[in-house]
Order: C-alpha cells, then structure tokens, then sequence
C-alpha cells in the first residue's frame, strides 16, 4: 500500500539523533526559540507538554534556558483525572521538572478540576485551556507504545469525539487501561491549532509503532496516524533509540 501524504514526509524528515538527551537538548533549543519569538512578538507565547517519562530530558534542558518565562503560558496535552499532588499527576511532574529554575516564572493553569460530573470536568478543563493564547506557539505531543497520543486510546470509548476534525471540544474525558486511570485529553482539533507542533519519541519500539501506524492507515487503532496525516500544521519529529 502506498505510504500516505503527509504522514510519510513527517517520517521521512524525522530529526534522529544517537541519544535521548541530545534529541531533548535540540528539541529545548528550538521550543526556547519559538516561544521567546512568540513572547517578544505578541507580548504572551504559549507551550504545550505531554506527561510520561519521555519528556523528563527535556523538561530538564527547558527550565534553565533564558526565555521571557514571566510572558509563557504552559498547559499539558493530557492529565489524569486526579488532584495535582497525586504521584500519577502530570501537573506534579510539570512542576518537579519543567516549572523550575529560570521556568519558575511561567504560568501554569491546571487542566483538573474538581468538577461534579463529567461534563464539568471537560468544560473545566476548557475553561484552564482558554487562558493560553491560541494558536499555540509550540505543543509538544507524546505518543505510547500502542499509538496513543495525549490521552487519546485506541478502542477507547471518547476517541472519535477526539479525534473529530470538526469539534469544537478542547477536551474530553478518555480511560486509559493502564494505569486505570480517567484521563483527560486535548482533543486532536485543539492540540492542531498551533503554529509549531513537535512529537517526541524514544526508543525502536515506539518507532516501530509510528510504521505500523502509517502501514495501517487507521486512526481508531493508532491515533497518531491522525496526527500525522493533516495538513493544517507540519509535525515535526524527535526521535532517539
Ligand atoms: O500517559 C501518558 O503516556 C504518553 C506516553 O508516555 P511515555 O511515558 O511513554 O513517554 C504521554 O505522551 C502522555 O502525555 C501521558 O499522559
């Protein structure tokens, strides 16, 4: 089967590197530049990040770089539906690893809320996300063994709503297997509506993964073959063994 456009140019200009740490020192240096730009040029920039061990590397190599930090909103691609101290809280690891340093002084809106009720919850998290100036300058998206990105699961029960090119939802309420955990996602429409997005991967399973994906041509079994066959914003890919 021929592999698709855009899909196969994302892979195809994919930025390898021999090491995770240098593949998060690049990535720091570029999300540094993007957002200083951004805050210099419209007086606010805006930064998305995922959750997860992967972005730990860069997290680190972030804080401590001179941005206008004060001037930087950063929001999260994803969170588990729990209070921001809980350990598998991705707010709690943001703020161990990337609100730190020079990044101390950016803000941070919580996308938890401790809303009654489905519904409130996503419109809570709506609601945190509508502090950041949009488009967003940068969002930087993980992705799972199994293909998912931000919180949005393969046979998950939310994940056309998410992956709704047409919604206008910034956030759904998704499960993820494990951990067992109701997460809540940024819809694919929202983490799209950004001038730079970057997705970052590490090691030969996950690249593996993105192959199969781009093989298979099917968004509900791996949801970033969506992601990556759109043309409303290039995705730029990390990737170290
Ligand atoms: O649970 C999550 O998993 C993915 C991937 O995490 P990793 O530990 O394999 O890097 C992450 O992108 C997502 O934001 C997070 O909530």
């Amino acid at each position: 089967m021929k592999r698709p456009e855009p899909a196969a140019r994302a892979l195809d200009n994919a930025q390898r590197f021999t090491r995770a740490d240098r593949a998060a020192s690049a990535l720091a240096t570029r999300i540094s530049e993007i957002i200083t730009y951004g805050a210099r040029a419209r007086g606010r920039a805006s930064l998305l990040v995922p959750g997860g061990r992967t972005p730990i590397p860069l997290f680190d190599a972030l804080c401590g770089l001179d941005v206008p930090w004060q001037q930087v909103y950063v929001g999260l691609t994803d969170e588990r539906r729990v209070p921001p101290e809980d350990r598998q809280s991705n707010a709690r690891l943001i703020r161990e690893h990337l609100l730190r340093d020079r990044a101390a002084a950016a803000h941070f809106p919580l996308l938890y809320h401790d809303a009654v009720g489905d519904r409130a919850v996503e419109a809570a998290c709506g609601a945190a996300l509508g502090l950041l100036p949009r488009p967003f300058d940068a969002v930087v998206v993980g992705m799972g063994d199994d293909g998912h990105i931000a919180s949005l699961f393969p046979g998950d029960a939310a994940l056309a709503r998410g992956l709704d090119p047409a919604t206008e939802a910034p956030c759904v309420l998704t499960r993820a297997a494990d951990p067992p955990y109701e997460r809540l996602s940024l819809t694919l429409a929202t983490l799209l509506s950004s001038r730079w997005v970057a997705l970052l991967i590490n090691g030969s399973a996950k690249w593996a993964a993105l192959e199969t994906a781009i093989e298979r041509q099917d968004a509900q079994a791996s949801p970033v073959y969506a992601l990556l066959n759109q043309r409303q914003v290039a995705v730029n890919v990390f990737y170290a063994p």
